[in-house]
Parts: C-alpha cells; structure tokens; sequence
C-alpha cells in the first residue's frame, strides 16, 4: 500500500525555484509538501489493512465518483490479482469502489518513477558489497524488470508507459515459500528466511566436485564448488527429510529459486540485448544470500555482461504505479505530479515514522516514507 500524508502547501517561492516540472501551468495546481509511505500487508491479513485505511480515513482522500453526490462513492486505485479478490469486501465494509489499474503498467509506471525520481533508489549488490548506481535519466531505456512475487514477471521496458511482458516463470516467491513451509515447518516467511542465512546449501546440493571426485569440470566452466544439481545429495544419501537441518534446507531452497530466476532473467536479457536487469517484489526482502545468489547468476551466465540490480523500494512498484495512475485518468480531485527529492539534502529524503534514519538499509521497512511533493489540481 502507497499514500500520501500531506504537512503543508508550499509556498509559491518553491514553485518558483523550479521544484515544478517544466511545461505545467502552476495556476491550477497546488503543490503539497510530504510524505509518501510505503507499508505491506499479508494477503491473508486483509482486514488489517481495511483496519488501517479506515481508522486514518484515507478513503476519503482518494477519488469521488462524479456521478454520485453522496460520500460513499469513493474511489482508491488499486493493482493485481488483489483488485479483483477483495473489490466486493472493500465495497461492502468500507463504502470503498476499487479502481483497478493494469498490473503490468504498474510495475512498470513504479519502476520508472523510482529509477528517476528517487535518490539512491537502485543499487548492485555482490560478495556482500551494496553500491548505489546513479542512473542517468537519458540512458535509463531499455531495461529488463523481474518482478518476483508468488510468480514472476519479466518486462522489457522501452519507455514511460512502452513495454512488453516478455517471460514469466511460476517458481518464483510463492515457491520458495510454500515448499519451504513444508520441509521446514517454518511458520513465517521472516522465519523461513532467517533460517536461510544460517544453513549451509553444500549439505544437501550436489556439486561438481561431489560428481568429480573433488575436480573443477574447468573445460566447460565449472568449478568444483558450483551446485550440480539442486537437492541432488538427498537422492544417494539415506536419510530422511528430519535429518536435515531445516537451516541447511531452507538454504538450498533459497539458492536454487534465486539461480533459477536469474537464470531465467539473464536468458530474456539475452534475447533482447539488455544489459541492465533491475529485480524487484516482495520476494527479495532486501535478503543479502537472495541478492548475492541473483548477481552471481546474471554475472555468471552473461561472463559479466549483463548487471543485476535491485531496488529499494523492491516490493511497491505495483502499488506505486496505481498511486501515480489518478494523474493519467484524468480524475477531477486529485493529480499527482511528482517533484524530485532535493538531492540536496538525502538524509532527509528517507525517514520512518519513527523518525531514524534509514538511508544505509537495503530495503524498506514497514511504513517507512519518502519526503516528497506533490502537485495537486486545483
Ligand atoms: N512477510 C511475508 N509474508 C509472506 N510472504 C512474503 C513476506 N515477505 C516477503 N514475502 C515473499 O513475497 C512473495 C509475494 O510477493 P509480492 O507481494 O511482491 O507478490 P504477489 O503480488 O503476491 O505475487 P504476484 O506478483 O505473483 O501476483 C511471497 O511469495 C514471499 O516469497
Ligand atoms: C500471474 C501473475 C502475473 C500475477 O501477478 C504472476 O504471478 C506471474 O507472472 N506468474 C508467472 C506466470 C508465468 O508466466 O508462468
């Protein structure tokens, strides 16, 4: 979930200093200064977030349909399969109408605002090391989005608005978590991924060393310590499913959903000669081993050609992409056109409702916020 809580309307100087995008007549807008959070919730915990809107009235602040004259017409963009699943139950509880927008064009409307708008936004990550790309506006198309969620859409972004869902793969988040409840028993995605960071995929993975003898296959590129076959160890060994550490489980899960994906990424980039893949939904976390395993596979395969990239604000794009939608629609109350952050002042840019800073993290906290403005139509 994406809104915005406005603390004031700024002052016409601001306007002035070029915080307006060129080309809009500042007469009919007004332009609010404040935050843009960003906060998740479980599918299964739906009512929670009908709880949230509810108790901050934030239906309020959405769309009113022009034909009714009554309150109880509002309208709140909404994206994905979630759209459809819970129209009836917002209508009914909350007075709420669901405008659904294109999952697709959302991914890719967040995607393309983050990557311009939002400071240190996109960042490579490898051998543990996070460095932050500054992406040049001009040379920002084409690209290739993975958004890994339950499933996996792949994208070929050419431009605002132009692109192309080019693959997709059913193994993707919902995988790794269903299967993993199962061998594991874990009762958490946070658990199931914690206990990742601790296992060791070697004690189940079947390496090329194991298949020679503890050789490097050097002639076609594999050394001794690359995975073979993903969970190959548990067909020869004798042992039963609790024999394994659920840590060393987890792990190997973990590693054969990530290389398969960027795999997968890295052959689309391939067809299409992308260089940059940026990956983003719920299923990174931020999760450092999920990261490093998606680089090592993009950089693997494509012997360094193609980079991987992820975001920070991974898991919104959808949500983002339908909050930035009222401007298209050409909805009466409200347009939102974004202003860039003032590169100026960064440590600012990113706060938590807690008010520490949170620039360092590899992904957003719940209802962490971004400072920014916003351009509403008179
Ligand atoms: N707290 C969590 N609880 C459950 N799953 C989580 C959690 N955090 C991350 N995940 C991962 O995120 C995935 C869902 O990601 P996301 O919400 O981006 O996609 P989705 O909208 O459900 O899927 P799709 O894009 O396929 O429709 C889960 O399958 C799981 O791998
Ligand atoms: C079905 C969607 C688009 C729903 O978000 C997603 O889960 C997905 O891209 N799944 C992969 C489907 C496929 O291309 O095989």
């Amino acid at each position: 979930m994406v809104y915005f809580s406005s603390n004031s309307i700024c002052s016409g100087d601001d306007q002035k200093n070029g915080f307006l995008k060129d080309g809009i007549d500042t007469v009919n807008y007004t332009v609010l200064s404040g935050r843009l959070h960003f906060l998740k919730f479980e599918t299964t915990k739906i009512s929670e977030c009908m709880k949230f809107i509810s108790t901050k009235r934030l239906q309020e602040y959405g769309d009113k349909d022009d034909e009714a004259s009554a309150s109880d017409k509002n309208i709140i963009k909404a994206t994905g399969g979630g759209a459809f699943k819970f129209a009836d139950l917002f209508k009914e509880k909350l007075g709420i109408i669901l405008d659904k927008v294109d999952e697709m064009s959302c991914l890719v409307a967040g995607a393309n605002f983050l990557l311009k708008a939002v400071h240190q936004e996109a960042f490579t990550y490898l051998d543990g090391q996070k460095d932050y790309v500054q992406i040049d506006h001009k040379d920002l198309y084409p690209y290739l989005l993975v958004n890994v969620g339950s499933g996996v859409s792949m994208i070929k972004v050419d431009g605002d608005n132009e692109f192309e869902r080019v693959s997709g793969t059913s193994v993707g988040g919902g995988t790794f978590w269903g299967l993993g409840k199962l061998l594991t028993k874990c009762q958490s995605f946070d658990e199931l991924l914690e206990l990742s960071r601790q296992g060791n995929n070697r004690v189940i993975d079947m390496l090329v060393g194991d298949i020679y003898g503890g050789m490097d296959y050097s002639k076609i590129g594999l050394t001794s310590t690359a995975i073979a076959s993903s969970f190959g160890k548990a067909v020869s060994e004798n042992k039963e499913l609790e024999d394994y550490r659920a840590e060393d489980v987890a792990r190997s899960l973990l590693r054969m959903i990530s290389n398969n994906i960027g795999q997968i990424a890295y052959l689309n980039a391939l067809r299409f000669g992308l260089k940059r893949i940026f990956f983003g939904g719920f299923f990174i976390r931020g999760h450092a081993y999920t990261m490093d395993t998606l680089s090592v596979a993009v950089n693997f395969w494509s012997k360094g050609e193609a980079k991987a990239l992820f975001l920070r604000h991974e898991g919104f794009l959808g949500a983002l992409g339908a909050f930035m939608s009222y401007e298209k629609k050409g909805f009466t109350d409200i347009t939102h056109q974004f202003m860039e952050q003032n590169s100026s002042v960064p440590k600012s840019s990113f706060c938590s409702e807690d008010g520490s800073e949170s620039s360092t993290r590899a992904h957003v906290r719940d209802n962490e916020c971004i400072e920014c403005r916003v351009q509403v139509r008179n």
